[in-house]
This record gives structure tokens, sequence and C-alpha cells, in this order.
């Protein structure tokens, strides 16, 4: 008698973007787990920000030659190979041990532009012999100003392209499960382009609260305004460009200020609760600035349909925070290269049936807005 044959599943290969979260999820610690995934206070805006694309209906176009679909496009004087890049977040070392080296990889693979955090794990000259993309470098606006003007010149001499100043965190969001976890990092993990006496107080544990807010509380410079902006201006030749944008009136200020870009951004729901989805605020953003600079969005983008959307609501690019994440635990650079091949692949999968063959001809007649999400 033989054996009854039995069906083998071959292993899978992720499908979907949200595919590498299942996975990063088996493989972190809970508090890493928890410092990713969570939001501020009831995490409203976390959710608020994946609901959003739940209202956007497309409007296909037939009978359009889709036979190429191109997903390239130009930023700040970068080519890139899709408008999907990486978002800055900090310590990629907590989830992988090549860190920041492995995402560049993986978003070079792709194509795809890197902003690099301040609070990166690796340092930027690493980061920059690892990178085949463009990358820009993120900063929060530190008490120690002159850090920030050393960062600057060693972010330009490494070839990064923009400055990214994050204007939505005055103060670290109230993170609860930070704070239930007594979140703080180990010995091994720390920021690599930061004086170490700078961010001491984040490797300081203590029950009942986030570490990482305490040395915000310490380190970033509250007090600032749109007037110290020409201080950074001064100190740097590269493109500047405000990440946190979600209002018409901070939109308009920010082109009144010379930006070069701006990212709409909620900070993933990790800044103020309650805050709009960034899909939301995109409309109103882009209207304001009516062409004078280029508008970016991030915040609940996970795949080439949510891009579509936003593309066609006006954004030039956007931009992944937590799936990057998800690709880099998963599988290190592969893993980031195959988040962002995924959405791409799925982006340029859309424009097909959609019948918008390439970034320029995705225009606000491609989508209708519902007032409830499906
Ligand atoms: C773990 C983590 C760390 C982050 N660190 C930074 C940071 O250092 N600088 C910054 O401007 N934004 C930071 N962000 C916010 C992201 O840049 C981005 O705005 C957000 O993750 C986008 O939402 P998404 O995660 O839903 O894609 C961080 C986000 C996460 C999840
Ligand atoms: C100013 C302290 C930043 C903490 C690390 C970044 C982060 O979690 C976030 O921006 O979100």
């Amino acid at each position: 008698m033989t054996a009854p044959e039995r069906h083998v599943r071959p292993p899978q290969a992720p499908a979907r973007v949200e595919d590498y979260r299942r996975t990063a999820r088996r493989r972190l610690d809970r508090p890493v787990w928890d410092f990713i995934d969570g939001g501020a206070e009831s995490e409203r805006t976390v959710g608020a920000n994946r609901r959003a694309f739940g209202r956007v209906t497309l409007r296909p176009r037939v009978l359009v030659d889709v036979s190429r679909c191109d997903t390239g496009t130009e930023l700040l004087g970068a080519r890139l190979d899709t408008p999907i890049g990486v978002a800055p977040t900090a310590y990629h070392r907590l989830v992988h041990p090549d860190g920041e080296v492995a995402t560049a990889r993986g978003a070079g693979a792709a194509g795809a532009l890197f902003v690099v955090s301040i609070y990166a794990s690796r340092t930027l000259e690493d980061i920059a012999a690892a990178a085949a993309g463009p990358l820009w470098i993120q900063l929060y606006w530190l008490r120690r100003r002159e850090l920030l003007a050393e960062l600057v010149g060693r972010a330009a001499a490494a070839g990064c392209r923009a400055v990214v100043l994050t204007v939505d965190a005055p103060r670290l969001g109230r993170r609860h499960r930070d704070a239930r976890n007594g979140f703080a990092l180990g010995p091994g993990i720390r920021a690599a382009n930061l004086d170490a006496a700078v961010t001491a107080a984040a490797h300081l544990p203590a029950a009942g609260r986030s570490a990482l807010a305490a040395h915000a509380a310490e380190a970033v410079d509250p007090s600032v305004t749109w007037s110290d902006l020409a201080w950074l201006r001064a100190r740097s030749d590269l493109p500047l460009v405000l990440k946190g944008v979600l209002t018409a009136e901070d939109a308009a200020a920010a082109v009144r200020h010379g930006a070069d870009a701006i990212i709409v951004s909620n900070h993933g729901g990790r800044q103020l609760d309650r805050a709009s989805a960034s899909l939301d605020a995109l409309a109103e953003v882009v209207d304001a600035v009516a062409g004078a600079c280029p508008v970016l969005l991030d915040g609940g983008v996970r795949g080439g349909t949510d891009t579509f959307a936003a593309l066609a609501l006006g954004a030039s690019a956007v931009l992944l925070g937590r799936p990057v994440l998800w690709g880099l635990a998963a599988d290190g650079a592969a893993g980031v290269a195959g988040v962002l091949d995924l959405a791409t692949e799925e982006l340029a999968h859309t424009m097909a049936l959609a019948g918008r063959p390439d970034l320029a001809s995705i225009d606000r007649s491609a989508v209708t807005l519902r007032a409830e999400a499906r």
C-alpha cells in the first residue's frame, strides 16, 4: 500500500506588507514590539490613519495603454524608482543587529529614499557607505544646537541630500505602553551620531515611565519657533524639509519660511492623540502649498493602493515607518527591500487597473472620498 499523497505547502513568501508584521511580532520582545507598534494615549490617531484609507474608492479609467506602468519619480533633484520611501525611525538595532546599515542596503536595492533618524543606531558614515539610493537626515531640535550644526555638516559630507526637521515633537507623546513597560534602551543600542552624555537618560529604566520620554524632556528644545528656522538654514545649503505639518495654516507658514518640502504626518499617531489622520489632512495642505514645494505623506500607508490614494490627493511621495521595521526585523536588508518592492509592485498593479500608467496621470479624478470607511 502506498501512503496517501499529502499536499505539502511550500514556505509562504510574504504576499502583502502586513505579512511582515506577523513575523516581526513573533521575533521581537514585547517591550520592543510595543515601542514600535504603539502610539500616544488612546492610540486613536494610530487607528484613524488606517481608517482614512478605507474611505477612498478608486475611479478607474479604461482603454488606456498600461503595457508599461512607470513608478519612477524625481524628488528634490534625486531620481527614485518608487515614490515609496523609508520614514525616519529611531534605533534600528533594536530589531536587527546591522541596524540602519541593513535598512540602507534594502532601500537602495528598491531604488527608494531613506530618511535617517537623528536617533540612528549606526553612524551616518557607515549608513552612507552602504547606501545605493538617496539619504536625507532627520533632526529633532536639540537644546544643544552645536550638535545639530555638527550633524548637518557630517550629513552633507556623507552625501545626504536634504535635512528633515521634525516639528511635531516639542515633547514626546504620552505612550502608555512604553510607560507600563518601563521602556529604556539597553547598553548595546545607542544613538550612534550623538554624544553619549546627551542620550544617557534614554538608558535609565524606571518603573512606570518611558526613559525615551525622560530623555526627550531633557534634550529637546520646546521653545523653537518659525523664526529659528533661519538659524538652521544658515548652517547648511541642503534643502530643508518640515515633517509633521497637518494644517493649511502651518503649510502656508512653511512655504513663507522657505521650506523646500513638507511631510504631512502625525508621527504615526505617536504624538498628539486625536490629531487628524494624515490622509485627511493631505488635501488642505496640498491646496495651501499650491505647488510651491513637494508635499509628502506618512502615517498608515501599508501598500501600493494606499500610496495610489495619497498620490491622487496630491502627495509627491509617501514614507513607510513601522512596515520598514517589520521587514528589517523579519529578514534584514532583504526584508526592507521586500516591503518596499511589494508595495511598489502593488502600486504598479493599481496603476494598470486604474488606467494611470505614470505618476503624473494619478490626479484627484482617480479617487472619490466617501464619508464612511469600507
Ligand atoms: C519606532 C518608531 C520610531 C520613530 N522614530 C522617529 C524619529 O526618530 N524621528 C521622526 O521624525 N519620526 C519618527 N517616527 C515617526 C515616523 O517617521 C513616521 O512619521 C510614522 O512611523 C509613520 O507612520 P507609520 O508607522 O504608520 O508608517 C518613529 C516611528 C516609529 C514607529
Ligand atoms: C526625542 C526622543 C525621541 C525618541 C525616539 C523616537 C521616537 O520614538 C519617535 O519619534 O516616535
